[in-house]
């Protein structure tokens, strides 16, 4: 794994995947499936790793942090980027920082929570275990003025935030006020678009942001990261076949259940043995699993 200091400079440089995280049927941590995962993602030119909602780090225990964050320093590759994530409350926060600190991560995100918070509460929160961390956190923002932009804008004075990972679903990616406002007071070369290939053309060609989340890259990572290199380079043709290519499996993904569908499509695709998934979320039925095989082959990722 790559150690020190998070270098922002990185970020337009990989397609940051968001993997699943295999478990084994006692529900422990499978240290060989999930590298595997990591082996495909790195060899299809894949150098960033964010575990977090693919991997269900909502529920996890203290127990299984410690394990997950020993796991990834042993697997990733010494090119590797990987960040962790940490809550969604913040007193688990605070505990899961005490176990960072034993290892070497460049940051961690902050898994965000929609119940029992607000604006401030929230920039409270994030400045306090920046501060704790003694680095700045990746901040996750998944719904609508959830951190409003003067308390970004105060958050980035701070020192506090490392990257935005900004992921609010439009109808219409194009028409977003809120991204835009965030534009306006934070750097856009730290901001990357959270939500997988389908919005990220429009959020890095027409928002100035960089690189883009992705759950799909970990049954195709080649085609993501060709995505990213031709929205670069301004191959919107390219970009916009890559896009629809994913289309099958994201809108699958999108009409029952995008980290249980995806945690299937991995083993599926034939990556790893994702088995079973974490408690508070199951797995797919056989009919779902019949469907994510239909488009895998659409995909021309199994016969
Ligand atoms: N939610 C997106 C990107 C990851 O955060 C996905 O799973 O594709």
């Amino acid at each position: 794994m790559k150690t020190g200091p998070f270098n922002p400079a990185l970020l337009p440089e990989s397609v940051f995947a968001v993997p699943p995280l295999a478990r084994d049927s006692d529900y422990q941590i499978d240290a060989d499936e999930n590298e595997k995962i990591i082996r495909y993602l790195e060899a299809g030119g894949v150098r960033s790793l964010l575990y977090g909602g693919n991997a269900v780090l909502y529920h996890t225990s203290l127990a299984d942090f410690d394990n997950l964050l020993a796991m990834l320093s042993d697997s990733a590759g010494p090119d590797t980027t990987v960040v962790p994530s940490i809550g969604p409350s913040y007193g688990i926060a605070s505990d899961q920082i005490g176990i960072l600190q034993e290892f070497d991560f460049g940051t961690a995100m902050l898994l965000p929570s929609r119940d029992i918070v607000d604006s401030a509460g929230i920039a409270t929160g994030i400045r306090m275990l920046a501060e704790q961390y003694g680095k700045p956190l990746v901040v996750y923002l998944k719904h609508d003025r959830w951190l409003e932009p003067q308390d970004i804008q105060s958050l980035e004075a701070d020192g506090a935030i490392s990257w935005i990972k900004y992921a609010v679903v439009r109808e219409n990616p194009a028409e977003d006020n809120y991204l835009r406002e965030i534009t306006d007071v934070f750097p856009a070369e730290r901001i990357v678009s959270g939500i997988g290939e389908q919005p990220a053309i429009v959020h890095l060609r027409d928002f100035g942001i960089t690189g883009f989340t992705s759950g799909c890259v970990c049954v195709s990572p080649r085609k993501s990261m060709d995505m990213l290199g031709a929205i670069q380079s301004d191959d919107i043709e390219m970009a916009e076949s890559i896009r629809q290519y994913f289309r099958p499996l994201e809108d699958l993904r999108d009409g029952i259940h995008p980290i249980r569908v995806l945690h299937e499509a991995v083993r599926l695709a034939g990556v790893a043995e994702t088995g079973p998934i974490q408690p508070m979320l199951s797995n797919v039925c056989e009919e779902t699993q019949a469907k994510i095989r239909e488009a895998l082959k659409t995909m021309k990722l199994v016969d």
